[in-house]
């Protein structure tokens, strides 16, 4: 890997600390960083170079998968920090940055490879391409490249108009968008699970899938955020991006080739094939809840509108599921399903894949009942993939009884989502980013919900905290003669 600089844009951020500086202190244990290295720190604060390395090292302490107690390589690791204060609405503080980043690079010999993440509030991600652009710190003889943090836009126009001034300073190649729910193990398992494996390649169409189930529910609720989430809401939080990404992954047909710009071809045509849902009539596909009170693990939690920070007048949706077709040969008639909340029942990411079950009149003649065959990915807390099926128990009476094949992944050996992505944006595979193709259609489908929930067409649902969200979204699947398969549902009865 060539040498190069990594310049933070907030480098004393909550980010930075928990994800960040750990992504690549591990990185650099395994070897994955190139040989020579120079990491500056941003931030208005004043800060001394070693007292910053040494909240990066505390950083590391708290957060990092790896112990860092007597590691031998933690010093050598630190000194590669610098810290500059820098207001990013300042252009002399980037001329100042510029010399520094300059003389660096000189010290330690490295050519112009520079990578510039920028870990604050999305209402500088513009002003800073731009400063990048306009002080030469976007001048070089190495390569640029731009690593930004979600959320892009708030709506399609202003993703729109954002885009536009990044690309003034940027090429669309030079740009990684962030999207977590990329670097996981599961999510970037599923190309190869899908598209290396003939066998589920076979079956992956409505020829044989009666529905697929995406869920992201999460037991936290609101936490500190409540300045940022009370005007994203769970539909622009989760649902836009990381949501939306994974459906495309799901989707996807196979490739002509194994490429980053095959792979991202093949996700917009799923993107750009989703069916709109026209904002008068999205209600009929489209449930909104927010969280009442209620108990989590067995504790009482406020609901939403006690929460610090939010007004008891808020109409923001903590819950958001959604039917979804996608208008392609392969997928018609196959309802996709997705759904995300705070302050459920359970942490679980997942996708489940419901296989049609002709089968079912066969052995009613028998007086026996087979159930639907399932692909279920688990992509947290858990990385597991197992499939449901049909088999005779022995030790029943022979009865036939769920099955269950399963692979899981072992979670300690595991790098975390910004290790993986870090780690790709500096060798230049943008596979697991989102692509401004991919942005631009999700905000595009998402647009209409968006103005129906500002005009109240659709009903704000509320749920008791624990559970599953809505009895309306359970209603959804049941109008198509579904449920959504909760773990309990699936009987664990063989381990291989
Ligand atoms: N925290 C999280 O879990 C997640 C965060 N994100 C995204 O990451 C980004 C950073 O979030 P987070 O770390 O939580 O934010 P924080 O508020 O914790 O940190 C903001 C950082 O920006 C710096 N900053 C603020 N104003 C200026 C300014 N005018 N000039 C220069 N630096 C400034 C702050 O430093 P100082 O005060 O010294 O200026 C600080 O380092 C956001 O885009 C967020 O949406 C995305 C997913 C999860
Ligand atoms: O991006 C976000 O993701 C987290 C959930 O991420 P996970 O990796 O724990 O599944 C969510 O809590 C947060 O609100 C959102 O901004």
């Amino acid at each position: 890997m060539e040498s190069m600089t990594f310049v933070l844009f907030g480098a004393t951020g909550d980010l930075a600390k928990r994800k960040i500086y750990p992504a690549l202190y591990n990185l650099y244990l395994d070897g994955k960083l190139p040989s020579t290295f120079s990491i500056i720190g941003l931030g208005r604060r004043e800060l001394r170079d070693d007292a910053f390395q040494s909240q990066v090292e505390q950083s590391l302490n708290q957060f990092s998968r790896r112990s860092v107690i007597q590691s031998p390589d933690l010093n050598t690791f630190l000194s590669a920090f610098r810290y500059h204060p820098l207001n990013v609405t300042h252009p002399d503080d980037y001329r100042k940055l510029l010399h520094l980043v300059q003389s660096r690079e000189n010290e330690l010999n490295i050519r112009g490879n520079r990578l510039f993440y920028l870990s604050v509030s999305p209402e500088f991600f513009d002003v800073i391409a731009l400063q990048i652009k306009e002080s030469g710190l976007g001048d070089t003889e190495g390569w640029k490249r731009l690593i930004i943090e979600k959320p892009f836009g708030r709506d399609l126009q202003s993703a729109r108009l954002l885009n536009a001034k990044l690309n003034e300073a940027f090429e669309e190649n030079e740009i990684y968008r962030i999207d977590h729910y990329l670097g996981k193990t599961m999510v970037q398992n599923l190309e190869t699970l899908v598209l290396a494996n003939p066998v589920i390649q076979a079956v992956w169409n409505n020829r044989h899938i009666a529905n697929v189930q995406i869920t992201a529910s999460e037991t936290v609720g609101v936490e500190e955020r409540a300045g940022y989430y009370d005007r994203a809401g769970a539909i622009r939080d989760m649902m836009q991006n990381h949501m939306l990404q994974v459906l495309m992954m799901t989707a996807m047909h196979l490739p002509s080739q194994i490429t980053p710009s095959h792979i991202k071809d093949e996700k917009r045509k799923i993107i750009k094939a989703l069916q709109p849902v026209h904002k008068s009539e999205a209600a009929l596909s489209v449930v909104r809840g927010q969280y009442a009170s209620g108990s989590v693990n067995g504790n009482a939690v406020a609901g939403y509108l006690q929460e610090p920070g939010i007004e008891a007048s808020s109409r923001n949706d903590t819950f958001v599921a959604a039917r979804l077709w996608i208008d392609d040969p392969k997928w018609e008639g196959v309802p996709f399903y997705i759904r995300t909340g705070k302050r459920m029942s359970e942490k679980s990411t997942r996708i489940v894949v419901e296989f049609k079950n002709p089968t079912k009149e066969l052995y009613v003649t028998r007086n026996a009942i087979t159930s639907p065959n399932l692909l279920v990915i688990e992509i947290s807390p858990n990385e597991r993939v197992s499939l449901q099926f049909n088999g005779k128990n022995a030790e029943n009476d022979g009865n036939i009884e769920s099955l269950e094949l399963s692979f899981k992944a072992d979670q300690n050996k595991q790098p975390e989502a910004y290790e993986r992505l870090i780690h790709d944006a500096l060798e230049g595979d943008a596979t697991f980013f989102a692509h401004w193709n991919e942005v631009e259609l999700s905000w595009q489908w998402v647009q209409p919900i968006l103005e129906a929930f500002e005009e109240n067409l659709i009903r704000l649902h509320a749920y008791e905290a624990g559970s599953n969200g809505p009895e309306a979204s359970d209603q959804l699947l049941e109008e198509d003669g579904f449920e959504w398969w909760l773990d309990p549902k699936i009987p664990q009865l063989v381990l291989l």
